[in-house]
């Protein structure tokens, strides 16, 4: 995989979202909400893909939007579906997500990216605009919402949802790929910093309460949660993110067990994909391919004490009960939620 950069700056330069429509309860861009219609294509690998894997188990979606895993590690066509029999993704018959995308634009040359919602009837891909896909999943989805599905997206509460987000996002989630994927030493340092300068205010916030933002799990943990559940397997030493591991910031640590341990968060996590993705498929940042052995993950599941906060995980809902039989993740290295 190329790694698109500027050559005078040596910043990374992230593609922009192509397709857009959105999956309404009114349709009103032709793609209405339906149960059964749609299948969210992920890798467990990718950060913006595993948001919506944890939503969807929150709300209870699994029946209603399945799901097709990509092999963590794509070729040069991009994700496939080789951890499927024949190669196939069963439900949507193609072997490259590419064919989603081209059967909606058969002159689209951009990148193929996950997440992406397709359209099981026409095979065509409806939408991998990912900060819309979750908002979606928690606004126009409730009608095939679970009782006692949380409120991730609270009405009251959207504009401090937004701001933390987009801080969030800067300066955690893409910041962490600015970092790994410079190539200048000054676009490094300037990721870096804004990184942890960022990690220190969220730390010093979750001191006091136990979730982002009001006293519920909200859309904020979840973008939060993603990228820290892969720091230390990932980003402290491929993206060079190193100033410190997650495992030695106490509270962002105890706030990250926390949310893993939480049903619907840990279950959704696979450290294998998640590092052999990135370790084998960044090979201008790891030339050798070879997958580190480390971290040890057995500290995920120890106690984190953060219930002392208070605070109400589902609101007046209720925790999601397991996940479906076949989506269930083996445990290869002893973290297991
Ligand atoms: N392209 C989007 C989607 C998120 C994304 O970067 N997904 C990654 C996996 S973590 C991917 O599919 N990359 C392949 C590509 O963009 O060609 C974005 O960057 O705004």
């Amino acid at each position: 995989m190329t790694i698109p950069t500027d050559p005078e700056t040596g910043e990374f330069r992230r593609s922009a979202n192509h397709f857009d429509a959105r999956i309404t309860a009114d349709g009103r861009d032709g793609w209405p909400v339906e149960a059964g219609r749609y299948r969210l294509v992920v890798s467990r690998a990718c950060p913006w893909a595993s948001r919506g894997l944890v939503v969807r188990r929150l709300l209870g979606l699994e029946s209603a939007l399945s799901v097709a895993v990509a092999d963590p590690i794509q070729d040069d066509k991009s994700w496939r579906f080789t951890l499927d029999p024949g190669g196939r993704d069963p439900v949507l018959g193609i072997k490259y997500l590419a064919e989603a995308y081209h059967a909606a634009d058969p002159h689209y040359l951009d990148g193929i990216s996950v997440p992406a919602i397709v359209d099981i009837p026409s095979g065509r891909l409806v939408t991998n605009d990912y900060p819309r896909i979750t908002l979606d999943l928690s606004t126009e989805w409730t009608s095939l919402h679970r009782s006692g599905a949380p409120e991730l997206y609270p009405e009251r509460l959207r504009d401090e949802i937004d701001a933390v987000n987009a801080g969030v996002y800067a300066d955690v989630n893409a910041a962490v790929y600015q970092a790994g994927f410079a190539t200048r030493q000054s676009a490094y340092e300037d990721a870096y910093h804004r990184l942890f300068t960022m990690l220190d205010v969220l730390s010093e916030r979750l001191e006091r309460q136990r979730y982002l933002v009001g006293d519920t799990i909200t859309e904020a943990d979840i973008r939060l949660f993603t990228t820290l559940v892969r720091f230390d397997p990932v980003y402290h030493g491929h993206f060079k993110c190193n100033r410190n591991k997650l495992a030695e910031m106490p509270v962002l640590w105890a706030y990250a067990r926390d949310l893993f341990q939480t049903p619907g968060f840990g279950d959704t996590v696979d450290f294998d994909h998640i590092k052999r993705h990135y370790y084998a498929v960044h090979e201008q940042v790891n030339p050798t391919r070879i997958v580190p052995l480390g971290p040890e993950l057995s500290g995920w599941t120890t106690p984190h004490h953060r219930e002392q906060l208070g605070g109400r995980p589902f609101g007046d809902g209720t925790p999601p009960g397991p996940p479906p039989e076949d989506e269930r993740i083996e445990a290869k290295d002893g973290a297991t939620s």
